[in-house]
């Protein structure tokens, strides 16, 4: 049975959390359909405070509630708002389901499959296939492929097409007996054998699964009589279609929250999933942004939606178009400093640099260009703790013992293992070897010890570390692993560090002004004091081709998909700011019409071009 959600119960949320809920928000927590709802209008607070009010009266023990996101970071984000409540943190174990929607069907689909299968999988991880097949290709494939422009070796992949798996050699279209050919099928069939896949492959794997075991749809329907999506507007065709079959039935509690205006993870053919093409009424009120930054980001909007601000402070900011050319790029995030130093001091919002290309690229336009020591490894949502103390560092974040915590200590472990010369192992290879070996307690235990231990003294870690490499069997190792394990005191280990890594400081008035450099990929789902938005190229230049929407001289969508997913990127950077919105663009991409449109219709023009600046 659903628990049901009434109004008293949403009041009672509004009291004690201080969040307004009007009547389209209430009705989105108390009903089942899908909602489209602007940037900053609060669907993963809403998202929390429904899961929050389900789970304080949830009584079933076997049945549970799936909830799906497209990237870690959203998961995360769930996560961490339910473990704040007592209620909430009940749906972090069985029988409920959080994760992503890889995690959802390589658990339940893709990795059944392979067990029936005889199909052992080691790794799934795009890069380490790459690598894979980088390492193994012969010189003369190699030059085969580079006359091939459109030849990707990332396809390399198995796809279920008409109830057999076949599997896709770039380069060719069909059989060939030639040389290239068999060598890079026959480092597919090797990398089948070795375990190692491409995401995408498990769920190829999954359509498989549903396709010869109709009963697996009915027991995950038994399993999750409700399902709630967060981010739908990213969800690939694919993923679409397997929700579809598994959770949209006649009757179903299936609720999807999203907004097509930001869906910048699809490729460039698959812009619309069931959930982007359906016409939904969308709530057009955010509590992000005040209104003068909703009225510049409303005409990216693809979908035409007129964003409307809840802040009742007007106070118009400076937002500013920044012109640079080669030798004054460099000066603009000094520039945007100085007008950030003027913002109210609010220490849980930043102020970020965001770009569309994070990778350096030859003959590209990057963040490197703005930014020559951006390093997008060292991001720090990719960021990886150096040393294994790290990682129970890390871990020791989540307020309590999850298995968010827990996955995160079995990846140290997991590295650790690896240092020491094993085969790579993935977490829940990892996570499933511990479950059935007889020292299970005991390497639980002593993670646990360590986890409440205090990781500052350094003669407690060295015990209770050495002891759990005992338990884990390692009983002699190399200097690598003596490094990982060795103690380090706690303050650079951590997110400062890898934060220095991509920022900016400028002393502006005696006051530290830290940007931070990122992806408009990264940020997603983020709320900052001011964003920067810094034109990079991806074939074409991004900000160009849609610099007369920004500027409002026009109100048509751009044509072509590729300048539609500029647009969307734009707009995601665009909805990022409380307060203040800056843009850089390169004087040969902007005519004086455009200059002159853009002052009309609210921005200010700083041309860092010019000597004196
Ligand atoms: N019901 C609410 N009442 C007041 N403030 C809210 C409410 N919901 C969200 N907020 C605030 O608005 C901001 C944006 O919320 P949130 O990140 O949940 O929005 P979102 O819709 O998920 O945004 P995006 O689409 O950009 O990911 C946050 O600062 C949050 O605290």
């Amino acid at each position: 049975m659903i628990p049901f959600i009434t109004d008293d119960d949403i009041d009672e949320v509004q009291v004690k959390t201080g969040l307004i809920f009007d009547n389209e928000r209430r009705q989105a927590i108390k009903s089942y359909s899908d909602i489209q709802a602007c940037p900053g209008s609060g669907k993963t607070t809403l998202i929390a405070a429904k899961l929050i009010l389900l789970a304080r009266n949830w009584r079933d023990e076997s049945k549970g509630i799936c909830v799906l996101s497209h990237t870690n970071v959203a998961k995360n984000e769930i996560i961490q708002r339910l473990e704040k409540s007592e209620s909430g943190r009940k749906l972090l174990s069985y029988p409920h389901f959080i994760g992503t929607i890889q995690e959802f069907v390589n658990r339940f689909l893709a990795k059944p499959f392979c067990r029936s299968k005889g199909i052992a999988i080691k790794q799934i991880d795009d890069d380490a296939c790459v690598k894979y097949i980088e390492k193994r290709l012969s010189w003369k494939t190699k030059r085969y492929l580079e006359g091939k422009p459109k030849a990707n070796i990332s396809d390399l992949q198995i796809r279920y097409v008409d109830g057999d798996f076949e599997k896709i050699i770039p380069g060719f279209t069909k059989h060939s007996s030639s040389d290239s050919y068999k060598c890079l099928l026959s480092i597919k069939e090797s990398m089948i054998d070795d375990g190692i896949f491409f995401f995408r492959e498990m769920f190829e794997y999954a359509q498989a699964y549903l396709k010869v075991n109709s009963d697996v749809i009915l027991a995950i329907r038994s399993r999750f009589p409700l399902a709630l999506v967060d981010e739908m507007q990213d969800t690939s065709l694919i993923q679409d279609e397997i929700l579809n079959k598994i959770f949209l039935y006649e009757g179903s509690l299936f609720q999807r929250f999203g907004d097509a205006d930001q869906a910048i993870f699809l490729g460039d053919d698959e812009n619309s999933n069931s959930y982007n093409t359906s016409k939904l009424k969308v709530i057009n009120t955010s509590h992000r942004f005040n209104s003068s930054v909703a009225l510049l980001a409303t005409r990216l909007s693809t979908n035409r939606i007129s964003l409307v601000s809840t802040q009742a402070d007007a106070t118009c900011q400076p937002h500013t178009i920044f012109i640079v050319d080669e030798s004054s790029r460099r000066k603009v995030l000094k520039e945007f400093a100085i007008l950030c130093s003027s913002l109210p001091i609010d220490n849980e919002l930043a102020f970020k640099a965001v770009g569309g290309v994070g990778k350096a690229k030859k003959d590209g336009l990057t963040l490197q260009h703005y930014f020559p020591t951006f390093d997008k490894g060292n991001s720090n949502k990719h960021f990886k703790p150096k040393k294994l103390i790290g990682y129970f560092r890390l871990a020791k974040e989540f307020k309590s013992c999850t298995s968010s915590g827990y996955k995160i200590i079995l990846e140290g472990i997991s590295r650790l293992l690896s240092l020491a010369g094993y085969n790579y192992l993935s977490v829940s290879d990892l996570r499933e070897i511990i479950r059935d070996s007889k020292e299970k307690f005991s390497v639980n235990e002593k993670i646990i010890v360590i986890l409440i231990s205090d990781l500052n003294d350094e003669a407690s870690w060295y015990k209770n570390s050495l002891e759990l490499l005992r338990l884990i069997g390692l009983k002699e190792w190399e200097t690598e692993v003596t490094d990982y394990i060795s103690f380090s005191p706690s303050s650079p280990e951590l997110s400062n560090e890898i934060e220095i890594n991509n920022s900016f400081v400028e002393v502006v008035n005696d006051r530290d002004v830290v940007i931070e450099i990122d992806t408009i990929h990264s940020v997603k789902g983020e709320t900052h004091s001011a964003t920067l938005l810094l034109e990079t190229k991806y074939y074409q230049y991004d900000i160009h081709q849609v610099l007369d929407n920004i500027v409002g001289l026009k109100s048509e969508l751009p044509k072509g998909a590729r300048k539609k997913k500029f647009m969307k990127q734009i707009y995601v950077a665009m909805t990022r700011p409380k307060y203040l919105i800056g843009i850089t663009v390169d004087n040969s991409r902007i005519t004086s019409t455009q200059k002159e449109a853009a002052v009309m219709n609210g921005w200010r023009i700083v041309d860092l071009t010019e000597a004196d600046t």
